[in-house]
């Protein structure tokens, strides 16, 4: 049981669902992405999605592609995302964090000494979008040992796999609510909702939602069938529109505050 499980659990008691961003870290600025998840923490968000930036992010859309060329700048590694968690941490942040990473730089950091970062970092999940299913085992007893929950993604087009996949994860499964890549959506697959009952018929561990969700009312439709809610891409793009006014000392504070008051009426 490590912090997830507890918010998650806190969270059934009090019937409510998860609201989980998503953000880049180093967008613009690693001290900034600091700032900005103490402004979600306080506006609500309840576990947080660390995004590792990469050069290939091929199950990205625009926004998020763009925040990684923009967090690329400055040279953002695998170990930099855990010491920003340890950094907002100290800053008094409270809620569990997920960190999102592709593959690549994982294996750039090496198996062991990323296991060791982990664990010193009091990171509680991660979610590696293009983990090779032959990888899958190793990755999972090791994320086991380390007490980090290796969160599994399923696709409404997973079908048979969907048992498979879902058979012994820790953490949440993360139902892709849509194919494709990352981004805002006015709709979503078709048939959805069936999809994610599906999955919850084949588990006893929480189910998130992600993929497209931006307004309190995508978050509000999914809230009542899940035990978690994924935005990511929306918010990032809220960052992006912000960045003229956190980079002027002037009106810094006015660009967390537009962050904040988003992702605030996000939980309406
Ligand atoms: O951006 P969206 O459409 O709100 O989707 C969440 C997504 O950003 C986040 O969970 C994520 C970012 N990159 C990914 C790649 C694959 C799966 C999930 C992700």
């Amino acid at each position: 049981m490590n912090l997830m499980d507890q918010t998650f659990q806190q969270l059934k008691e009090q019937h409510r669902t998860a609201l989980i961003p998503f953000l880049t870290v180093g967008d613009p600025n690693v001290d900034t992405t600091v700032e900005i998840i103490k402004e979600l923490e306080q506006a609500g968000a309840d576990i947080l999605e660390l995004g590792v930036p990469y050069s290939d992010p091929l199950a990205d859309g625009p926004v998020i592609q763009r925040a990684s060329e923009r967090a690329l700048k400055s040279q953002i590694t695998i170990r930099t995302c855990m010491e920003t968690a340890a950094k907002a941490r100290e800053a008094g942040v409270k809620m569990p964090f997920v960190l999102f990473t592709y593959y690549n730089p994982v294996l750039q950091t090496g198996l062991d000494v990323f296991f060791d970062e982990l664990l010193k970092h009091d990171i509680s999940g991660m979610i590696i979008p293009d983990l090779p299913i032959e990888e899958a085992e190793e990755m999972r007893r090791r994320a086991e040992a380390a007490g980090v929950h290796l969160v599994p993604l399923v696709a409404p087009t997973s079908n048979a796999r969907i048992e498979r996949i879902v058979s012994g994860a820790r953490g949440f499964i993360y139902c892709v609510s849509s194919l494709g890549v990352t981004g805002e959506r006015a709709s979503f697959f078709e048939g959805v909702e069936q999809f994610i009952e599906t999955v919850k018929s084949l588990t006893d561990i929480p189910v998130a939602v992600g993929f497209g969700i931006s307004s309190r009312e995508q978050v509000a439709h999914f809230s009542r069938i899940c035990d978690g809610v994924v935005v990511g891409s929306a918010i990032v793009r809220q960052v992006e529109e912000a960045i003229p006014l956190l980079e002027n000392p002037e009106t810094h504070q006015a660009g967390l505050l537009q962050i904040r008051n988003f992702v605030a009426q996000l939980k309406g």
